[in-house]
Formats: C-alpha cells, structure tokens, sequence
C-alpha cells in the first residue's frame, strides 16, 4: 500500500434544503484496493457516489484524486481526471450498438480533434479505426464481442450490467465505483460478476469502491469497508472488524444482514 491516497476524501459533505443527505465523511483509498462502501437503504452511498463524480457539488469538505482537488469540476472532467462509474440502474445507450456504447467512452477521452472529425482527415479514421479495436478488445474481456453488433437493449440484464463495467472502464479510469453492480443478478451471474471484478483490477491495475447490498458478497471480496448510516460514517475496518461492530448491527438491526 502506497503511503498517499489515491482519493482522499475530506469531511464532505451535501444538504439539500433541510436534509444533510451526506455529512463530515473522511474517506481514503490507496492504489490496487477494493474497498466496500455499505449502509442501510438511505444512508447516502449513491450520493457519495454523486459527489466524486461531480454530479453534485460538495457542501462542505474537499475531495482529493492523487492530491488534485476535484470540487467544482464537471462530471465529463473527472471523467479524465480517472474516476469512472457503473449506475444502480443502469444507464446505457439502448439504441445504441453494444459496441458503440463502448466507443462513447473512447470518444470522451479521444485524442483526434473535432475538426479532424468535421473535415474527415485522415488522423480522424486511424483514431476511429483505433478506438474500434481497443473496444472490441474490452468486449472480449466480458465475453461481449460476440454480441458487439446488437443494440444493447436487447441484451439480457446480466451482459447489461457486464456492459456498463466495460464502458466505465473504457475510459481508462484509475478509481472505478460501481454502484450495486450484482443488483438483480442470480448467484451465478453474481459469482462470475465478482470473478471478473478481480480479474480487471489485476489487469488494470484499478481501485475499486463497491456499493453492495449482497452483505457475504461484500464481506468476501472487500479488504475494508466502509459503513454510512444517515449520511454519516458510522464504522470502517476490515470485514470481520464490521461484523462485529455495536454501530453497525445496531443500524441494521432487524435487517439480518450481516
Ligand atoms: N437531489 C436530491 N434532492 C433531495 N434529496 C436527495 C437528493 N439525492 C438524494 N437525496 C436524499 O438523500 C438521502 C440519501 O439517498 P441515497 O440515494 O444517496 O441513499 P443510498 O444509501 O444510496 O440508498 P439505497 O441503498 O436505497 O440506494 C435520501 O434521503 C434521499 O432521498
């Protein structure tokens, strides 16, 4: 474990009107980990998720990529910045080809200019040409390529969800958050789902934080997590550390989870 963070997340926080949705929340993430981040339905997950992203901008506090402050940048910045994300529901392009929505991603990050592309010169078809091939080669990985030609609507839930995972990737991001990517999955797609999150982040050398509501699925496959309960961190350790934690049975209390 490097000794900087990759992300480094200073007391944030956000209100809307009355309601603090998320509240003084220090996080940090090191390079190579994947990291739980849990919480009863309403703790704030998803918009901790908004607030890295840029979706919303903090209230309070600050947030950190390798020492960069992020506050105030737009979502398609933080997006090169290296942070990408899968959604709770998932949001393709559904008339989109499989392929293309892979290539969405590419573009975002493409080196080609719009006039190249206007003017069609030749720099813009060896970038197009380019981008295809590191698409399909992204497919293959989720045993996509096959299907790069259909609409992605067509697609069964599972690939969808496979999907998104490989447009977030596609923008080369060094910090990816999937927000409940095994949500409606059967524990076979769920197995396989986790086998292939282990695989890209050897393989790309990622950092990962996961919403999970999956709690032995969480428990397996994070080396920490972390716990929101009404918008405030309430626990982080180590899984067993979690399972064990007074505050945190107590904010789950009756749900049987852990
Ligand atoms: N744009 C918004 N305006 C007002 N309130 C919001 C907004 N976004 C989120 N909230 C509120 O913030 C709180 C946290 O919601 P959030 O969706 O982040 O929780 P969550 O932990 O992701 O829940 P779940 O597990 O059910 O997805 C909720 O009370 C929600 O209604």
């Amino acid at each position: 474990m490097a000794n900087t963070p990759l992300l480094k997340v200073d007391s944030v926080g956000i209100q809307f009107g009355g309601l603090k949705a998320v509240s003084g929340v220090n996080v940090e993430l090191y390079h190579g980990e994947l990291v739980g981040l849990i919480g009863p339905n309403g703790a704030g997950k998803t918009t901790f998720f908004n607030l890295l992203t840029g979706v919303y901008v903090p209230t309070e506090g600050h947030i950190f990529l390798n020492d960069e402050k992020l506050n105030g940048l737009v979502p398609y910045q933080i997006t090169r910045k290296g942070i990408s994300r899968t959604f709770q529901n998932i949001r393709l392009f559904g008339d989109l080809s499989v392929l293309d929505n892979v290539k969405v991603a590419y573009h975002s990050l493409a080196k080609h200019s719009i006039v190249s592309s206007i003017l069609r010169l030749p720099s813009h078809f060896s970038g197009e040409r380019e981008m295809e091939k590191k698409a399909i080669e992204f497919l293959k990985i989720f045993k996509l390529d096959k299907l790069k030609d259909e609409m992605a609507k067509n697609l069964p839930y599972g690939q969808q969800r496979r999907l998104e995972i490989a447009r977030a990737l596609a923008a080369h991001p060094k910090l990816l958050l999937l927000d409940e990517p095994a949500a409606g999955m059967n524990p076979q797609e769920t197995k396989e789902l986790m086998e292939l999150i282990a695989f890209i982040r050897k393989e790309f050398n990622l950092t990962i934080l996961l919403i999970e509501h999956d709690m032995p699925l969480v428990m397996g496959v994070c080396e920490r997590i972390y716990v929101l309960d009404h918008g405030q961190l309430i626990a982080h350790g180590s899984p067993e550390e979690i399972r064990n934690n007074p505050k945190v049975i107590e904010a789950y209390l009756g749900e049987e989870v852990l």
